[in-house]
């Protein structure tokens, strides 16, 4: 049977290669092409060689002759190389882009973070957020969230929504595996001086901190992000200053509220921390909230794959929807351990 066709544009890259593992496994998605760009010529499974049933697929270059006939096209490619590729995609054609391009509304703060053109704003593929869903449902444009964004607005949107965290001040510290930063950070990220080490990087200046603002409405946020010594995963902490008086409670039940029937954002049993390796090959975000004994401030922690709902899970997720499937077609809501 001949699914719906899709195609992938950077698909020896982490992200892309997690895509193709996730759209081998699709009830109704079809790969049609998958491309790259020094890499084009090799076989899939010459750089995926997980992937043993598209190891046959022949990476192609990245171009519009080859990408322009599925009915779905998954861009992901470096930040600032997506917009003039989409640019010349036929208008029919469904895009969710991995990349950073369109995800920003406000053109200042794209040029204060990311530098060079603001391409423009697609719809942001985070359904979770009120109102999402259906806005990705009527679009043919999404733009994918960045991974420590996805973990982190999932923790805190709910909060400042419900009026008991200050939209101010917010301060957020995370942690990444290696994979986060795809797979040309080789000289950054040699495993001799990986492993064994905790390292902050991009302190002060990370570029996903208009994101966050953008989705949940913070006004003022540090983010402090942490290259941990794994492969995969992200895991965020929030802490928030409460409006009134909140106990671990209150912020329980807000969380519990926002995504009490959400597939894949699970609100963990009192007691209980989200810890990367349980979402490892997930879709899934696991949250947990309590509230500081000294300080009072609101704590919520989030943990995710950061290929998965921190990038091509989440690109499935959106695609489903955008093509009127199953939200959860395709997506492991369970992780594997150990
Ligand atoms: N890794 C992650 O956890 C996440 C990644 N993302 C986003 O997804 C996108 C891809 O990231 P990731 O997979 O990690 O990156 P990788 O470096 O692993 O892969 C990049 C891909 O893009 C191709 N490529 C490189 N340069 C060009 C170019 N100039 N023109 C066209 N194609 C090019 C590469 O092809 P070749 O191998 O042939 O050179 C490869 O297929 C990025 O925008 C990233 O920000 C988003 C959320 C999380
Ligand atoms: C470990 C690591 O380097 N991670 C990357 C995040 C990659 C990602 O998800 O975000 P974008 O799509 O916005 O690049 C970073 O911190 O820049």
């Amino acid at each position: 049977m001949v699914g719906i066709q899709v195609a992938v544009a950077g698909a020896s890259g982490y992200a892309g290669g997690e895509l193709l593992r996730l759209l081998a496994g699709h009830p109704e998605l079809e790969v049609v092409a998958a491309t790259a760009y020094e890499q084009a010529g090799k076989r899939v499974g010459e750089v995926h060689p997980q992937l043993v049933t598209l190891a046959d697929l022949v990476l192609q270059p990245t171009n519009v002759d080859v990408l322009g006939a599925a009915d779905l096209v998954f861009l992901a490619l470096p930040h600032g190389q997506s917009a003039a590729l989409a640019a010349q995609l036929p208008e029919q054609t469904a895009i969710v882009d991995l990349g950073a391009d369109f995800r920003l509304a406000d053109a200042d703060a794209w040029q204060r973070y990311y530098g060079g053109e603001h391409a423009g704003t697609w719809t942001y593929g985070l359904p979770e957020l009120p109102g999402q869903r259906s806005a990705i449902a009527a679009s043919k444009r999404i733009a994918n969230t960045g991974c420590y964004a996805v973990a982190t607005i999932l923790a805190l949107a709910p909060l400042i929504a419900a009026g008991i965290a200050s939209p101010q001040d917010v301060v957020v510290v995370a942690a990444s595996g290696t994979s986060g930063a795809g797979r040309s950070a080789k000289a950054r990220l040699l495993g001799s001086e990986v492993m064994g080490d905790l390292s902050p990087y991009k302190v002060g200046a990370h570029q996903h901190v208009p994101e966050i603002k953008q989705a949940s409405r913070a006004k003022t946020l540090s983010l402090t992000p942490l290259l941990a010594p794994m492969p995969r995963g992200l895991l965020s902490t929030v802490t928030a200053q409460p409006t009134k008086n909140v106990t671990a409670a209150d912020v329980r039940e807000v969380l519990q509220d926002a995504y009490g029937t959400e597939p894949f954002v699970h609100v963990l049993p009192e007691g209980q921390m989200p810890h990367t390796a349980a979402t490892f090959g997930s879709n899934s975000a696991h949250l947990q909230g309590t509230v500081d004994i000294d300080s009072g401030r609101i704590i919520v922690v989030s943990a995710i794959d950061n290929l998965g709902k921190g990038a091509a899970g989440q690109a499935v997720q959106d695609a489903n929807i955008v093509l009127g499937l199953a939200e959860t077609a395709g997506l492991p809501i369970n992780g594997v351990a150990p």
